[in-house]
């Protein structure tokens, strides 16, 4: 049995107990929980992963739901520790759930709460950010200039691409796929390419009648193409960024070979997850390609880097910040919240996840429903009518 992990206490007689497996910004989601006569736990330990056996003592024998994090792994050991204790709820405090089970809370009857559109602008503009950063080297200019080195104006100096006319690659166009595509085409005026199990008839709108408006001002209009495969978007683009959700079809999907397909100066960004980038062959290609760049939010075995990484300089890597912005954060910490709390109080489920804004509006009560819940199917939860 672990020792018993520090925790802060709001609402101490409330009457649910939920526990948060992380302190959270804002302090919304806390007002929300107590106002419907929760206890909050929210657990302050000094460590940033918690193992299994963590949880498991912070559940303890009565709990009726938690707000989780995407580091920590929900399985079959802690969906049952969670019903033994009376829990029938579980959030994650993001939108990817790969590290939870959900074949496993399905089979305890819990359910599993994710937080979708919040954080879609937000990773949007942190992958363009890296985008950006790799075409002009921001990075290495940055180091550079600290480092004393810059004596004078040079022709040569930091020479990057030029984004605009160039062709923009996205693979997995959903929510924040296409958010970024259109921030690279109507930013940038990039010609889109993209690979999507489905189709993007929103995406695919909004780049031709951006194209309208640019052929109205006498300018060249943008292009794009829904690709049949992804190699058609490893040929052609210049800039390639992965938005995919992480499962056994991702997996690996950017390996030694389907690099090598990639033109030799491209940037290649990744803000979905690590393990979607065999990241040993990527160091490797880099190594080979010093003209190909890449921009890392997400790492294949976090919180580390595969050797070699940290030494390239065509690599920008920064620690898993793409949803880190003060309104995204509050409001997935928010989400989360509603979540657990709707099916702790038999509310039912928000009917289009793709819709979360009636629940961020801060002067508004929140709608008496779950904004988010992966398996409300499979557990036959109602859902909302509003
Ligand atoms: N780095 C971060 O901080 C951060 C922040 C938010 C989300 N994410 C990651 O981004 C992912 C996407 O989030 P979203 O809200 O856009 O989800 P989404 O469900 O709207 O989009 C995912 C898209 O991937 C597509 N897809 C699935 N399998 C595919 C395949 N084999 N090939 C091509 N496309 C495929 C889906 O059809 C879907 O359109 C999340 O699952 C999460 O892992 C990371
Ligand atoms: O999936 C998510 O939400 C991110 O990785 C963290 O925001």
């Amino acid at each position: 049995m672990a020792k018993p992990v520090s925790i802060e206490v709001w609402n101490p007689n409330g009457k649910y107990r939920v526990v948060s497996t992380k302190p959270m910004p804002g302090t919304r989601w806390i007002n929300l929980l107590i106002e419907q006569d929760c206890r909050v736990e929210i657990c302050t330990q000094k460590k940033t992963i918690l193992s299994v056996e963590d949880i498991i003592a912070l559940i303890g024998d009565k709990c009726d739901g938690v707000i989780g994090q995407l580091t920590e792994d929900w399985g079959e050991a802690l969906f049952s520790a969670l019903r033994r204790a009376g829990g029938t709820a579980f959030s994650n405090m993001a939108v990817g759930y790969n590290n939870v089970d959900v074949k496993a809370a399905n089979k305890y009857g819990v359910a599993v709460g994710n937080t979708p559109g919040v954080l879609t602008e937000t990773t949007a503009e942190l992958a363009a950010s890296l985008s950006l950063s790799a075409a002009r080297r921001i990075v290495e200019a940055d180091e550079f200039m600290r480092a004393g080195l810059y004596d004078g104006w040079l022709p040569h100096l930091f020479v990057g691409n030029l984004l605009k006319g160039q062709t923009v690659g996205v693979i997995g166009a959903g929510r924040i796929g296409s958010a970024y595509a259109r921030m690279m085409v109507e930013g940038f005026k990039m010609n889109l390419i993209y690979y999507d199990l489905y189709q993007s008839t929103r995406l695919e709108k909004f780049v031709t009648a951006y194209a309208e408006f640019l052929k109205s001002t006498g300018e060249k209009p943008v292009t794009w193409k829904r690709a049949a495969s992804m190699d058609e978007v490893l040929r052609e683009a210049d800039v390639i960024s992965l938005h995919p959700v992480l499962d056994k079809t991702t997996f690996h999907l950017i390996n030694k070979e389907t690099l090598s397909r990639m033109k030799k100066e491209a940037i290649l960004v990744n803000c979905s997850r690590g393990p979607v980038i065999d990241e040993v062959a990527l160091v490797e290609h880099l190594k080979e390609n010093p003209m190909f760049r890449v921009g890392l939010d997400v790492f294949e075995d976090e919180p580390y880097m595969k050797p070699g990484l940290a030494d390239m300089k065509n690599a920008i890597v920064v620690p898993h910040i793409a949803s880190a912005s003060k309104w995204t954060r509050e409001g997935m910490a928010t989400l989360a919240a509603l979540n657990v709390l709707g099916k702790i109080k038999g509310y039912p489920v928000w009917s289009d996840p793709n819709r979360v804004e009636p629940f961020l509006n801060e002067n508004v009560r929140p709608p008496a429903a779950s904004p988010s819940i992966v398996n409300a199917k499979v557990l036959g939860l109602p859902v909302s009518k509003l």
